[in-house]
C-alpha cells in the first residue's frame, strides 16, 4: 500500500500542497487529476524521492520516503514530465544507459531492453537516433527507460500531454499491461476521459488541496447527477438560467437541474412556442470532469 500521511511542501509563500492524506492499495492505478499549477508534480517528486524537504511522510510498500530513500527508490519507476533521454543515443542506447544505472548489466539487461522496446512500441526504431524521434515516441522511450528494473511501482507524470493518437494508444495499453502484471501505477493527468478509462481509483487535487478521493466507482456514484446539453440559435446562458444551474461550454450550455427530464420538457415546449430548433438538445450523465467543476469550481481545460 502507498500511504500518504500529512504531506504539505511550500515553495516560499506558495504552498504548494497542504496537508495531503490518502492510500493507494498495492496492484490498482490510481489518477491524480488538477489543472496545472494544482501541485501534482510535487507530490510526484516527493513520493519518487526528487524532493525532500517537505512536511509529514509516505509510507511505499512500508517504507518510509523520509527514511529510506535510497530502498524506496529501487522499487519506483518515476516518468516525469519532462523528457529525460540522451538525444544523440539510439533508443537501444538509452536504454542500455538507464538500465545500468538501475544496476542491470550483460544478457539480463539485453533481454530487459528487448521485452521493454516490444512494450513501447519500438522494436522496430531501436538502433534509430532519438533526434529522429516524434515527441510521442520521445515520451514512449522515456517510459520504457523507466520500467526496465521492473519496479512494484510506476509513477508517471503527465505522460500524454501534446502527443499523436498511436502513442496515446501504446501508453494505455502499456499501462494496461503493467496492471496486468500487478504494479501499482500512479498516473497524473488533466484528461478526464483518460482517468476515467485506466484508472481504478483517483484523487481531485486543486490549489494543493486534495478535495476527493476513492475508487473511481465511488467518485462517480458519490457525485453521479444528471444535466441537459442544449446547444440551440437564439438562446443564451441567460433564459437557460431560469431551468437551473447553466455552465457555458465550447459548443453550447450544460444546465444542471434536480429533475433533468421534467426541465427537458419544459424546455421543449418552450422552444416549439418560441420556434426554436436546437442542433442538440441532450441528456447527459455528469463525467470526472463535470464531478472536479462542481467540487472546485475550476475547468480543467477547455472543454466542449
Ligand atoms: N521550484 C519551484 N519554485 C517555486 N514554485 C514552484 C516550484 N515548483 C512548483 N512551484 C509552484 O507550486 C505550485 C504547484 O506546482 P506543480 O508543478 O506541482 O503543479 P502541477 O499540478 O504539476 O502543474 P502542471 O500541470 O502545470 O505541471 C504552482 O503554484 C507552482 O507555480
Amino acid at each position: 500500500m502507498i500511504d500518504v500521511r500529512g504531506v504539505s511542501k511550500s515553495y516560499g509563500s506558495v504552498q504548494a500542497l497542504n496537508d495531503i492524506q490518502f492510500q493507494i492499495d498495492e496492484g490498482s492505478c490510481f489518477g491524480l487529476v488538477g489543472p496545472n499549477g494544482a501541485g501534482k508534480s510535487t507530490f510526484m517528486k516527493i513520493l519518487v524521492g526528487v524532493l525532500q524537504k517537505f512536511d509529514g511522510d509516505i509510507q511505499v510498500f512500508n517504507k518510509s520516503v523520509k527514511q529510506n530513500r535510497q530502498a524506496v527508490k529501487h522499487f519506483i519507476g518515476y516518468v516525469p514530465q519532462d523528457i529525460c533521454l540522451e538525444e544523440l543515443l539510439t533508443a537501444k542506447d538509452n536504454l542500455m544507459y538507464f538500465g545500468r544505472l538501475y544496476g542491470l548489466s550483460g544478457e539480463h539487461l539485453r533481454k530487459r531492453i528487448r521485452t521493454v522496446l516490444d512494450q513501447i512500441g519500438l522494436s522496430d526504431k531501436a538502433n534509430q537516433k532519438i533526434t529522429e524521434f516524434s515527441g510521442g515516441m520521445k515520451r514512449r522511450l522515456n517510459i520504457g527507460c523507466a520500467i526496465l528494473h521492473e519496479p512494484s511501482l510506476v509513477v508517471l507524470d503527465e505522460p500524454t500531454v501534446g502527443i499523436d493518437p498511436q502513442s496515446r494508444h501504446s501508453i494505455f495499453a502499456l499501462i494496461q499491461q503493467l496492471k496486468e502484471m500487478g504494479s501499482t501505477v500512479i498516473y497524473s493527468s488533466h484528461y478526464m476521459e483518460e482517468v476515467e478509462q485506466i484508472c481504478n481509483s483517483v484523487g481531485f487535487i486543486d490549489k494543493g488541496i486534495l478535495v476527493e478521493h476513492g475508487t473511481m466507482k465511488h467518485v462517480l456514484n458519490k457525485h453521479r447527477s444528471a444535466s441537459i446539453f442544449v446547444s440551440a440559435d437564439g438562446i443564451g446562458k441567460e433564459e437557460l438560467s431560469l431551468y437551473g444551474d447553466t455552465i457555458e461550454k465550447k459548443t453550447g450550455f450544460t444546465v444542471n437541474c434536480d429533475d433533468p427530464l421534467l426541465t427537458m420538457g419544459k424546455m421543449i415546449e418552450q422552444f416549439q412556442q418560441s420556434g426554436i430548433n436546437p442542433e442538440r438538445l441532450e441528456l447527459s450523465q455528469a463525467r470526472l470532469e463535470d464531478i472536479f467543476f462542481y467540487l472546485t469550481g475550476t475547468q480543467l481545460r477547455d472543454n466542449g
